[in-house]
């Protein structure tokens, strides 16, 4: 990723969008967990920034603090987006999704789970996430069940892309501690259909359907370990 990580250079080519990285599991791990604490501290910079109210001369002072930092971390970055690598043993990796991603501090981030039903995620979303007062956001309950109904799609054995996703907010999801769920519903051809849902402690506040597409050429592989 940086000059100083030469081992997490990515090799030059591409397939389909998915970049094939060799950088072995254990050294993505342990990257992996360097960027996610900065990750973390970064989401609790963004929630201090919401909720602060501290003086004006205090707000420059961080802020100008700030741009300092951001200038270092600008030493060295790729040309581009994160993207998805992936090596030789089936690791996948994508830092900087919006959902996902160990580096992106707008992601809340989703851990998911696959069980044998679908998978699930519990997250809890604060002041980041507001849509209406102490609501969340409802174009934000519409990304996370994407991502989780997309993976119940893919199933760590395929790659699947949202064709159609229908979404019915039965009521507001407040911000705090909630459940994702998803669950594939029915297949046809390439076309896999996902019910998801989201649910805080007195049940489920949104429903989606969606339809999730795998991409023609695209293999189907053995289910392969959790990213
Ligand atoms: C190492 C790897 C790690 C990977 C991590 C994995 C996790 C991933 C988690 C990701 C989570 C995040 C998820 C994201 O954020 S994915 C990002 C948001 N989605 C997109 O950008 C998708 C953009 N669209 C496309 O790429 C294409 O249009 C797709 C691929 C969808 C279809 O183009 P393709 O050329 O293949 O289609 P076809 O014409 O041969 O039709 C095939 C069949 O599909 C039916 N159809 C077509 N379109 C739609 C539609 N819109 N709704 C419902 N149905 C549709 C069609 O009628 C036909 O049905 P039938 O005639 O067979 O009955």
């Amino acid at each position: 990723m940086t000059s100083r990580q030469p081992s997490l250079r990515a090799s030059a080519w591409q397939a389909g969008g998915f970049v094939r990285d060799d950088t072995p599991t254990a050294e993505v791990e342990r990257r992996e967990a360097v960027i996610e604490s900065l990750a973390g501290t970064v989401r609790d910079l963004i929630d201090a920034t919401i909720r602060t109210t501290v003086e004006d001369d205090e707000v420059h002072r961080v802020r100008d603090d700030l741009a300092a930092l951001v200038d270092r971390l600008r030493v060295s970055q790729l040309p581009g987006p994160a993207g998805v690598r992936y090596n030789t043993e089936f690791r996948s990796w994508n830092w900087g999704n919006a959902v996902v991603g160990a580096a992106n501090g707008i992601a809340p981030p989703l851990r998911i789970v696959h069980d044998s039903d679908g998978c699930h995620a519990d997250v809890v979303l604060g002041a980041a996430y507001e849509g209406p007062p102490g609501l969340v956001h409802g174009g934000v309950s519409a990304l996370l069940l994407d991502h989780i109904m997309g993976e119940t799609a893919s199933g760590r054995r395929r790659t699947a892309f949202t064709g159609t996703l229908t979404m019915r907010y039965r009521r507001g999801t407040p911000l705090g501690p909630l459940r994702l769920e998803g669950r594939i519903v029915g297949e046809e051809r390439r076309k896999i259909f996902v019910a998801g849902s989201i649910s805080d402690a007195d049940g489920v506040t949104v429903e989606a359907e969606g339809v999730f597409i795998q991409p023609a050429g695209t293999p189907t592989a053995p289910e392969r370990p959790s990213t």
